[in-house]
């Protein structure tokens, strides 16, 4: 059963303070991706890979086409849904990680992991507990547990940023570049963290550059160049 189908979706930016200049983003993108599965978003900085994920979470509005999501609750347009909608189903399906990390000032690390758990697991030392796992799993020292996020490395960053994304284990997450920072132990931690996500039921959008995870996570890539997808490709191994 298919999740997503993104039809004819452009969007475009007017620059008012550049005389109206015109910026194409995205181009006519077509895709339906599959519950469970995993694609990756592939292109040159300034293809439109963050342009669409952000269409898909609706931090930009696209300019023209259709998003159909299918939600717990039935299908719903992510262009067209209303405000109240796309806030339910930011807390409730669907997850965006970006590439870097923003947390409210001193709340300890273990605490901006748990955030997305608190909203839906009512028993918060069972939450903390599972934001412990995660940390452990992924290697960041016993000692910042409780500091600020804020100073971390950006490796770190990435890790609490990471780990906050998929606490809560969405049904729809996307996540643009989840390793780029990491060494090569860590991304295989991260990996096969989302592949868990995946085998749960997750369905996963990812951005990266990185050849390693995209061929250990993806089930499909989709390549773009100047706003228009110009692959798809399944992965080799499946
Ligand atoms: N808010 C915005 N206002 C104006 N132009 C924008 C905006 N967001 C994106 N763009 C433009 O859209 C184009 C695509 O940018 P986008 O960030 O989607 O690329 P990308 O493939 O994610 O790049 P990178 O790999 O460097 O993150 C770029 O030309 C960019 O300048």
């Amino acid at each position: 059963m298919n999740i997503l189908e993104v039809t004819h979706l452009s969007k475009e930016f007017n620059l008012h303070i550049l005389n109206n200049k015109r910026i194409e983003s995205l181009k006519d993108i077509n895709f339906t991706m599959k519950e469970g599965e995993i694609i990756g978003l592939t292109g040159k900085s300034g293809s439109g890979k963050s342009s669409l994920m952000k269409c898909l979470y609706r931090t930009y509005l696209a300019s023209t086409g259709e998003i159909i999501y299918l939600s717990k609750n039935g299908a719903v347009d992510l262009v067209k849904a209303d405000d109240h909608r796309i806030i339910d189903l930011r807390k409730n399906e669907i997850t965006y990680c970006s590439q870097f990390l923003s947390v409210i000032p001193r709340v300890a690390a273990i605490d901006v992991v748990c955030e997305n758990l608190f909203r839906v697991e009512k028993d918060k030392d069972f939450a903390r507990s599972q934001s412990k796992n995660m940390l452990e799993q992924l290697g960041l020292p016993y000692d910042l547990w409780d500091a600020f996020p804020v100073t971390f490395s950006g490796g770190e960053q990435q890790r609490i940023n990471v780990a906050r994304a998929i606490i809560a284990k969405p049904r729809f997450l996307l996540i643009d570049e989840p390793t780029a920072s990491l060494d090569a132990k860590t991304k295989d931690v991260v990996v096969d963290m989302i592949l868990r996500l995946k085998a749960e039921g997750t369905s996963v959008l990812v951005i990266s550059h990185d050849e390693y995870t995209l061929d250990r996570l993806c089930d499909r890539r989709i390549d773009l160049k100047f706003g228009e997808i110009i692959s798809e490709e399944m992965a080799t191994n499946q």
